[in-house]
């Protein structure tokens, strides 16, 4: 299976770079600025679990190939494209990505939410888009080296009507044996669903406290506030017709308020460090839903108002 990687990111560089490293039929699309740099400096991952050594701690550089839009117009056919941009980088992906897919590719998405899907759809037709998503905590440091992050790396992927399909089967055997566990769904646009209830939640809360989840969970109104807040993000996959089980809810309740837990959703975390949000798709999407909807989302709503002003300064200061 031929796979076309887009960005490589905390997400794209992680997976691409470990299907990579394991041998796999792997090329990077990349921007200009990063396709120099993954060319000339190869890629590297580091921390990645059972990984060989790079300055001290387990990791790996891998030398994959790597395309620019330009070069992608004339260049070979994939089978696959997977699609790991932010939110806010989804339409130049679109058109950049776009020979490839009218030459015959499937799009793996790997975005948080759900918006991406419609917008993909839309562009490339309904039986062109998988359903999928990360689990995962990386990121990139100043050097454009991955950390893999303290999360056991996995994907979860599927046909969102849930068949079992030659190309999925394909994409087993290509992401088997990586480094990463790839678990194939027949019910994965629920399972997006649920990550994003969850992560919207999460996210939320960091941004409403501007704690971690122990902090928030801690402090007075914590526990009442972040149990509120799942209430809202489950009652709009509910609208949605993808209400995650009580026992999800239950366990995401438990990982949300753990008063130990010094964890920041990856967008509070970007919030933090001054980088772009992808605030309109995880958590303003879902207030427009809820709007559309009827239902009564207050704290989500909060949540919007502040990372749109985070978002509003930062592009007023450049
Ligand atoms: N990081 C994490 O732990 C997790 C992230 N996610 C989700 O995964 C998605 C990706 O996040 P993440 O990897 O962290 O984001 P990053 O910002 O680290 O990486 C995105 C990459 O996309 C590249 N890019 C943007 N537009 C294009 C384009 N047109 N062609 C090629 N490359 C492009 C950017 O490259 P450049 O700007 O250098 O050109 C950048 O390196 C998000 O939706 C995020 O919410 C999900 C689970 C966990
Ligand atoms: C919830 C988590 C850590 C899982 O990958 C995530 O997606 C994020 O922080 O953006």
């Amino acid at each position: 299976m031929r796979i076309l990687i887009v960005g490589a990111g905390a997400v794209g560089g992680l997976f691409g770079g470990l299907m990579a490293a394991a041998g796999r039929d792997v090329t990077f699309l990349l921007r200009p600025e990063r396709a120099a740099q993954v060319r000339d400096e190869g890629l590297t991952i580091v921390g990645g679990p059972g990984l060989p050594d790079v300055d001290g701690q387990n990791g790996v550089t891998v030398n994959a190939p790597v395309l620019t839009a330009a070069e992608l117009r004339d260049g070979p056919r994939f089978d696959l494209v997977v699609l790991a941009t932010k939110a806010y980088g989804l339409e130049s992906a679109v058109i950049d990505v776009g020979p490839a897919v009218r030459n015959g590719a499937t799009v793996l998405p790997l975005l948080n939410g759900m918006r991406h899907i419609d917008r993909l759809v839309a562009e490339f037709g309904g039986s062109s888009v998988l359903g999928g998503y990360a689990f995962v905590s990386s990121y990139l440091d100043e050097r454009g080296r991955v950390l893999a992050g303290p999360v056991a790396p996995a994907i979860t992927y599927g046909e969102r009507d849930g068949s079992d399909t030659e190309r999925l089967r394909a994409f087993d055997a290509a992401a088997r044996d990586c480094g990463f566990t790839a678990t194939r769904s027949a019910k994965v646009t629920a399972e997006m669903w649920a990550k994003w209830v969850f992560l919207a939640a999460f996210a939320g809360t960091n941004v409403l406290s501007g704690g971690t989840l122990g902090q928030a969970s801690s402090a007075p109104g914590g526990v009442a506030t972040i149990t509120a807040l799942l209430a809202e993000t489950a009652s709009v996959a509910e609208a949605a017709g993808f209400r995650p089980s009580d026992g999800k809810l239950a366990k995401d309740l438990t990982i949300l308020t753990d008063t130990t837990s010094g964890n920041r959703a990856s967008m509070d975390k970007d919030r933090r460090a001054g980088r772009p949000v992808e605030d309109e798709a995880i958590i303003g999407d879902l207030v427009d839903r809820a709007d559309r909807a009827g239902l009564p989302v207050p704290l989500l709503r909060a949540t919007r108002m502040a990372l749109g002003v985070y978002r509003s300064e930062r592009e007023s200061t450049g």
